[in-house]
């Protein structure tokens, strides 16, 4: 079943939300393009009704919008041929006890379609297929408790005849894992645990590899001391990314619990690992991690675009990623080679660079700096000046690639934080974090974030753009030679692929953490994207703290967005004038 396929290699729609499953967030549309993206105008607009950061972006279907919110998880079906007119809407029934256990806003990335049905994850982690035509549930399964701090806040991959899910509560010392769910009934299909017992991982430990050597038994426990891997975390909540060819999924886990990395001696695996996955089985072909023994919450689930590109005069099959560490790594996405790790924010500190040679006992691994370990640092030590925060170079804002330009437009954090871990027990859905942060702007300006431009093959940032707040938004990047992003404080803004001269801009209501998409109703190119501050970064304004160093969200910086934004969700459609 290739439906899905067959329906993201149509420009005009837009029907999961990376775009395409290679995750390139590409369209071929060009008729909105850099000599006439100046002019664009408003076309209509839709309030969700709902508060709260607003990340994912809708889906079109032929001339159905379907469009997402945060907490509650209300899903509206919009007719384009109306307008924006609604055909249906469904609420779901949560219980609000969800919204304390999750870690950083009420979120949700949105809506997947496949099989004549629109598939939602709730907060609650209940997963939910609805008949496209009337909201109707076709079949609902719950995949965790959110009474044991799971949670849910990613989309949903289809992939052939099974709907791929992933989990959150990293920050409430959950097992984590993907599972897969029968798209036509809803069936348990299979589960794969980032941490745990071989039988738990779906490994397979002569097969699976990891920088091309077998794995091994015990691969995962082995590297934890005790029972501590059956609250260790290593969430799934981020962007997933499907090769056809291959038959393999990619995606990112998450952070070992808890965040003080003294309570937890060892690689923590498979925590901030990236997996290829059989679709089928789930079994997975290699692995790769980034951040072994995480002592800053580096969450390792960013996107995974996969692209063909040529290095070393071989064009070979890649996989991409924008660690939160600030590394931008380069995969052979068939073998799980290492090909380039290369720092993508000039800020990062807390590693020299990560080991390239082969030879050396510690090849693949960051080369960490002494003064910014909060491991050698010990608990109870405030380390201070750590690049990057916490929030990472990069958090869950995903990148989009233009074949055109071979380059990947990159939406990016500039902040650096001061951590201090300390001793935490583990009660079940009660936070298990064990450190405290303060997160500010990187030193020597201020700026909170830049938009990049960059070179996987070689390594390199081409362009630079400075924004004064993190770009918490994805970017899309089209053949009329353009890239979208939007900003904090609002603006949806469009620049030269190749140069990144600004051509547009425009302020909707509320700050932008949703991701730009683009698609056609009767011939005509519309560039959509949901405003409705949040996410970690907007945690403060958008849960109304008034004190902007409390908590989770402690984020100095954002507070000044205060200034710039209103809370409350809402669509902007743009088009060209007539
Ligand atoms: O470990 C986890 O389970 C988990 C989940 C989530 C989430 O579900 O949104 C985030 C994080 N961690 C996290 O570390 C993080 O920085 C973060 C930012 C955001 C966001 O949407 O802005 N979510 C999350
Ligand atoms: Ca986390």
């Amino acid at each position: 079943n290739d439906e899905v396929k067959k329906l993201t290699e149509d420009p005009n729609q837009w029907v999961i939300q990376t775009g395409d499953y290679a995750n390139t967030r590409y369209s071929k549309l060009d008729q909105i393009n850099a000599g006439n993206v100046g002019k664009m105008q408003v076309a209509w607009s839709f309030s969700t009704g709902v508060l709260r950061g607003h990340e994912g972006s809708p889906l079109v279907v032929g001339n159905v919008m379907y469009v997402h919110t945060p907490f509650p998880n209300i899903v509206y079906a919009l007719d384009l041929d109306n307008e924006g007119r609604i055909i249906w809407k469904y609420e779901p029934k949560q219980d609000p006890n969800v919204i304390p256990v999750m870690c950083c806003d009420t979120v949700n990335r949105g809506l997947a379609y496949a099989d004549g049905k629109v598939f939602l994850h709730q907060a609650d982690t209940t997963v939910v297929a609805l008949d496209a035509k009337d909201g109707k549930v076709v079949w609902s399964v719950v995949n965790g408790d959110p009474k044991k701090g799971e949670t849910n806040t990613a989309t949903v991959l289809p992939v052939k005849d099974k709907v791929i899910v992933g989990i959150s509560g990293g920050e409430f010392g959950v097992q984590c894992h993907v599972t897969a769910y029968d798209m036509k009934t809803g069936k348990l299909a299979w589960r794969a645990y980032s941490v745990g017992t071989d039988d738990q991982l779906l490994v397979d430990p002569e097969k699976t590899t990891d920088l091309g050597k077998p794995i091994g038994k015990d691969s995962s426990i082995k590297t934890w001391q005790g029972d501590q891997w059956k609250t260790g975390g290593g969430c799934t909540w981020g962007w997933y990314s499907y090769d056809p060819d291959l038959n393999l999924f990619y995606y990112g886990s998450g952070n070992p619990s808890t965040w003080n990395p003294k309570q937890r001696p060892g690689d923590n695996k498979w925590s901030m690992t990236i997996f290829a996955r059989d679709p089928d089985t789930g079994v997975a072909k290699w692995v790769y991690q980034m951040t072994p023994h995480d002592e800053w919450d580096y969450d390792g689930v960013n996107e995974v675009p996969l692209v063909n590109q040529v290095i070393d005069g071989k064009e070979r099959k890649l996989l991409v990623h924008f660690d939160r560490n600030g590394f931008g790594y380069t995969l052979d996405r068939e073998t799980g080679e290492l090909l380039v790790a290369e720092k993508y924010d000039p800020a990062v500190n807390w590693a020299t660079k990560v080991d390239m040679d082969k030879n050396s006992k510690t090849y693949g691994r960051p080369l960490v700096v002494s003064q910014y370990s909060t491991e050698q640092n010990g608990e109870d030590v405030n380390s201070k000046g750590i690049c990057p925060a916490a929030l990472g170079s990069k958090d869950q804002q995903p990148s989009a690639y233009s074949p055109k330009t071979g380059l990947f437009y990159v939406p990016t954090n500039h902040v650096c934080m001061d951590y201090e871990p300390f001793k935490v027990s583990y009660t079940p859905g009660q936070p298990y974090v064990g450190a405290t942060l303060s997160m500010y702007p990187a030193p020597g300006g201020n700026t909170m974030g830049n938009f990049i431009a960059w070179d996987a093959t070689k390594g390199k940032i081409v362009w630079s753009l400075p924004e004064q707040f993190s770009v918490w938004s994805g970017a899309l990047a089209t053949a009329g030679d353009i890239v979208f992003y939007g900003t904090l404080e609002g603006y949806l803004k469009a620049v030269d692929a190749k140069t990144g001269k600004e051509l547009y801009k425009f302020k909707t209501p509320s700050g932008i953490i949703g991701n730009v998409m683009t698609y056609t109703h009767k011939g005509k190119q519309y560039v959509a994207v949901l405003s409705g501050v949040g996410g970690w970064a907007g945690i403060g304004l958008a849960a109304g703290l008034t004190d902007p160093n409390a908590g989770l969200g402690a984020v100095g910086g954002y507070a000044a967005l205060n200034n710039y934004t209103a809370l409350g969700g809402q669509l902007t459609v743009f088009t060209l004038p007539e």
